[in-house]
C-alpha cells in the first residue's frame, strides 16, 4: 500500500476549509499534515470539524506550516487577497497547491505554472470542483458553438468578495474559446444606469447578483430569433465540491506543471 499523502489546508476554519479537514481526517488515505487559519487559533482541528479529537491544532502562519509539517499537498481555501502568497509560498517549499480560491489573474496563474514546472511538482487552481458546474460550462461552451448570443448569470451570498465568480470568468474563457468572434446587442445602445448590462467580456455579457441566503448557481442564457435555452447549475452544500477536492489532492501527486480548471482533471 502506497504512503497517506500529507495534507496541508489554508483557510481551515472558514466554511470550505472545515469542509476540506473533514474530508481529509475521513479518508485513511490522506493525513491531515497542519490546518492554518487567522481564526480558530490551537483549537484542534477535528474538533473544530465536528470530529473527535485528531492532534493537528489550528495554527496562523503559513509558512511555519509548510515548512514543518512535511506537507505533500496545500489545499487553499482562503481569500483572495492572499491566495496568490499563499500558492507562491507552497511551491517555494515544494509543496503542491490545490487551489479553490478565487481572483487569479491570467499572469499569476502562468507565473505560478513556470514556478511548478521550474520546481518539478504539480499544481491546480480550480475555481470551481463541483462536477455539475464542470458540466455546466462545457455544456455551455458546446451550446455557445451554434447560439452564439449568450449571457452569464451567476448568484452567490451578499459576504461574497469577488465578482464576477471564478466560475463565471471560467465559463467566460471555454464559451470564448469555443464562439464565432461576436460583439453581441445594439451597436447604439445605451446605459442610463452605470453597470445595468452587466459586464463585458468578449462580446458578451457576466451579471452577478449578491443577495442574502444564496449560495452559488448560475445559469447561461442562449438566445436566437424564436427559441432560447438555459443551462443552469445550482449548489446547495458545499460537501458537493469534496469529491473533486479529493480527486485533486491525489492526482496533483502525480503530473509537473499548474492545471487552471478542474475539467482538465476530470477523466
Ligand atoms: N473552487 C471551488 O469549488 C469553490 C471556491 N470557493 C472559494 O473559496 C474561497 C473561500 O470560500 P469560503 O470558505 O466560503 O470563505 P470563508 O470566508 O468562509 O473562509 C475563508 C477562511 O480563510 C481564512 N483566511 C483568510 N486569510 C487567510 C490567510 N492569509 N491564511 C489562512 N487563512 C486565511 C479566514 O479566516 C476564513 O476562515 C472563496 O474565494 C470562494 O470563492 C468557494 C466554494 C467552492
Ligand atoms: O464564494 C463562493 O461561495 C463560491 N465561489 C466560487 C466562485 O467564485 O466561482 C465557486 C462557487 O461558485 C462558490
Amino acid at each position: 500500500m502506497s504512503e497517506p499523502i500529507k495534507v496541508a489546508v489554508a483557510g481551515a476554519g472558514g466554511r470550505m476549509g472545515r469542509e476540506v479537514v473533514k474530508m481529509v481526517l475521513q479518508d485513511d488515505k490522506l493525513v491531515l499534515a497542519a490546518a492554518v487559519d487567522r481564526s480558530a487559533e490551537l483549537m484542534d482541528a477535528g474538533l473544530l470539524v465536528g470530529l473527535p479529537a485528531c492532534g493537528v491544532s489550528i495554527t496562523r502562519v503559513l509558512e511555519e506550516a509548510l515548512q514543518n509539517s512535511g506537507a505533500d499537498v496545500l489545499v487553499d481555501f482562503t481569500i483572495p487577497a492572499f491566495a496568490y502568497s499563499n500558492t507562491l509560498a507552497a511551491i517555494t517549499h515544494g509543496v503542491r497547491p490545490v487551489v479553490g480560491t478565487t481572483g487569479f489573474t491570467p499572469e499569476q496563474i502562468k507565473e505560478l505554472d513556470e514556478l511548478c514546472q521550474s520546481r518539478g511538482i504539480g499544481g491546480l487552481i480550480a475555481p470551481n470542483f463541483s462536477i455539475g458546474a464542470i458540466l455546466m460550462m462545457k455544456f455551455a461552451a458546446e451550446a455557445a458553438k451554434y447560439f452564439p448570443h449568450l449571457e452569464i448569470i451567476e448568484y452567490h451570498g451578499d459576504q461574497k468578495l469577488d465578482a464576477p465568480s471564478g466560475t463565471s470568468i471560467k465559463t467566460a474563457e471555454l464559451i470564448s474559446e469555443a464562439r464565432r468572434e461576436l460583439k453581441q446587442g445594439n451597436p447604439n445602445e445605451e446605459e442610463t444606469i452605470e453597470g445595468a448590462r452587466g459586464g463585458y467580456y468578449d462580446g458578451f455579457r457576466i451579471h452577478s447578483v449578491r443577495l442574502p441566503g444564496v449560495f452559488a448557481q448560475q445559469e447561461v442564457i442562449f438566445g436566437a430569433f424564436g427559441q432560447s435555452l438555459k443551462i443552469r447549475h445550482d449548489s446547495y452544500d458545499r460537501a458537493g465540491y469534496m469529491p473533486g477536492v479529493n480527486v485533486a489532492v491525489n492526482k496533483v501527486m502525480n503530473y509537473t506543471g499548474l492545471v487552471y480548471g478542474f475539467e482538465h482533471l476530470m477523466d
